[in-house]
């Protein structure tokens, strides 16, 4: 009588011929398992090992948490549908990196396993490296969604889970991340491949909207629109392609790192059209690729979500009042005083011009203006005049056509001007500019039009104007290198940044600062304190940063205290606190060995101050005086 085995039994039979007789269970096992089966040999892993579910430290995490934020912002909410699909059906929901760092776990709600809630824990390491294989090890590996079943796994202790795994890839190309599922294997049979897949796709899906696309093309087989596409290309203004889901790639046989930069390069159409079509009727247009494939083409513009919650989604500028947003903190009472009004200002379409010493924060108020201004919703377009070489400043800032100059993009590309359409632009350095450019920048300032390098037609634009400059412009007026007439136009409102030796709540600032670059896990001590208060600061926020950085590096995880030998020499030589410090720290030192002398003495005579005076050839009146005032001031 011939006995069926069990899914379980035929894998473990696989297994057996593997790992026992080492043999290849050929057609029995995923080719990417295998791979990694052998892999895990290579690195000398035996299957019988302990399995260790380690998490980073909370700063590495945090960092880890930082550098995965667009991954982790675009999957919040298709994790959370998945995780209310499935955790009823005991799986454990999982989103990694591109190494496997878990970044962010949900528990089932029911079968919950002891293993299962070890490992599935944010910022624990769960590469091959450290767990053997794993559906998601293989999914990033392969670059294709996998399930994992109970004897595939790798390590014995494993071959009680059941997980399904898709890698997440970027608009480049590149695998980024992974979302993977895990329940017990008892609770098989069926695995929900399908669901990951369909959720990493929507990941992928808004991992393309964050590129702030201008159109979004979705491209399908049926000549009718689809209700939901995997699709899709982001393109900006001109039509360049800024990203595309990897099922386009897969469709057009393009590989990742090159591909057409152009829309029109990769189908037979016109921009033009494109946008045309996203403005008119649904009817879809027909493109064909090199390869001869046919999609029809369904382009929309991009429309930002709108910001106020579950309503509609809405292209225009987000309105909550200013006092409900959050001002970033300076450190000065006059210039919080003076924030509101420069950003009344500028919503009124006013320039703003900032000034203040080098590394003061002025990108930084910049940055929070735009944040806070009605044309948040827009790019913060920020170009430094003293930066870029005078010979491309012109390119850079205005654009360029096809061919304009040797070396200039083919197609043609928008300037730093044009690309503020809509936003801010923030010209920082603006006293460094040449003066033969600033004539050119006060003509597209007061017409809000541009015309690129190469080109005859004007494109009308509407931004909003920043500048800031260390400089004083009224010098650089008098001695000819500013045109009086551009520093009138960028002049709307001057806003100056105190330094930070003039701060008003610089103690407060000294504190918050440090919180921020030791991500609160130090404190400066009263004498560091005294010595940050009284420096003088040339360098002003950007010096004091790396000062806290210093100081952090050094006291390593011994101290949750900044004591001043953790400082800088220098910031603490030039500190005029430094000389009252080292005076009391002199004292401090005699007070203790003349209290130790006479507590000595005391000591030696038994009590008797008298003989204890004597002792130290001083009156009783002088000793009893002078263990009075140590005592009193310890
Ligand atoms: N209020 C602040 N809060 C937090 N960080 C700040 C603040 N102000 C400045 N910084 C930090 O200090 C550094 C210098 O800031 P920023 O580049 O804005 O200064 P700047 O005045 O534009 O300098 P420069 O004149 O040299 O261009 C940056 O690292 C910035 O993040």
């Amino acid at each position: 009588m011939s006995t069926q085995l069990t899914p379980f039994q035929r894998l473990s039979e696989a297994r057996k011929t593997f790992f026992q007789e080492g043999n290849l269970p050929t057609g029995l096992i995923d080719e990417a398992i295998l791979s990694s089966w052998k892999r895990c040999i290579d690195h000398h892993k035996s299957v019988t090992e302990r399995v260790v579910y380690e998490s980073l430290p909370r700063s590495s995490f945090k960092e880890l948490i930082n550098v995965n934020r667009k991954l982790t912002e675009a999957a919040n909410e298709p994790l959370e549908q998945l995780h209310r699909t499935v955790s009823g059906a005991g799986y454990a929901l999982l989103l990694t990196d591109h190494i496997g760092h878990a970044l962010n776990t949900y528990q089932a709600s029911s079968h919950s396993d002891k293993l299962i809630k070890q490992a599935f824990r944010p910022g624990v390491n769960l590469s091959e490296q450290y767990i053997g294989t794993s559906a998601m090890s293989c999914a990033l590996t392969e670059g294709r969604p996998i399930t994992v079943s109970g004897p595939e796994h790798y390590f014995s202790v494993n071959q009680r889970l059941n997980c399904a795994a898709a890698p997440i890839i970027a608009p480049n190309g590149q695998i980024i991340g992974s979302i993977d599922i895990t329940r017990e294997y008892s609770l098989a049979p069926g695995s929900a491949l399908a669901l990951v897949t369909h959720c990493a796709r929507a990941i992928e899906g808004r991992l393309l909207t964050q590129l702030a696309p201008y159109l979004i093309l979705q491209l399908s087989w049926q000549q009718q629109e689809p209700a939901t596409c995997d699709m899709l290309i982001a393109l900006g203004p001109e039509g360049e392609i800024l990203g595309m889901t990897p099922k386009v790639r897969e469709v057009a046989g393009l590989s990742v790192g090159c591909g057409p930069a152009n829309i029109q390069e990769l189908f037979d159409l016109r921009f033009g059209d494109l946008v045309d079509a996203s403005r008119g009727r649904r009817s879809p247009l027909l493109g064909q690729i090199h390869s001869g494939l046919s999609f029809a083409l369904y382009p929309s513009l991009y429309k930002k979500p709108s910001l106020i919650e579950g309503t509609a989604q809405s292209n225009s500028p987000r309105t909550e009042p200013i006092s409900k947003t959050l001002l970033p903190s300076f450190g000065d009472a006059s210039l919080a005083e003076r924030f509101p009004l420069a950003l009344r200002a500028m919503n009124k379409g006013l320039p703003i011009l900032i000034q203040g010493e080098t590394g003061t924060g002025k990108e930084v108020m910049a940055k929070a203006l735009h944040d806070k201004s009605n044309k948040r919703s827009g790019k913060f377009v920020a170009i430094n005049c003293a930066a870029i070489p005078e010979t491309l400043i012109e390119g850079e800032l205005f654009g360029h056509t096809d061919g304009a100059y040797t070396g200039a993009r083919r197609g043609g590309a928008p300037g730093k001007i044009e690309q503020a359409n809509g936003g801010t632009l923030f010209l920082d350095e603006i006293g460094d500019m040449p003066l033969a450019l600033q004539s050119r920048l006060l003509r597209v300032l007061e017409s809000q039009e541009v015309t690129r390098l190469g080109d005859s037609t004007t494109k009308q634009l509407n931004f909003q104007l920043l500048c800031a400059t260390h400089r004083d412009l009224n010098a650089a007026v008098a001695r000819g290198e500013f045109r009086d007439d551009l520093l009138y136009r960028v002049k709307g409102m001057p806003l100056w940044i105190p330094p930070l030796r003039e701060r008003s709540e610089l103690c407060e600032f000294l504190s918050e600062q440090c919180d921020q670059v030791t991500e609160g896990r130090r404190q400066l001590t009263q004498d560091v304190l005294k010595i940050l208060k009284d420096y003088d600061w040339p360098g002003n926020v950007r010096e004091l940063r790396h000062a806290l950085t210093h100081a952090d590096v050094l006291a390593e995880d011994s101290h949750d205290l900044i004591l001043p030998c953790y400082l800088p020499a220098d910031i603490v030589k030039k500190s005029s606190h430094r000389t009252t410090l080292l005076n009391e720290q002199q004292l401090g030192t005699l007070k203790s060995l003349e209290l130790e002398a006479i507590e000595e003495a005391l000591e030696q005579a038994s009590g008797d101050v008298n003989k204890a005076a004597k002792r130290l050839g001083i009156g009783r009146a002088t000793f009893y005086r002078k263990l009075k005032e140590i005592r009193s001031s310890q």
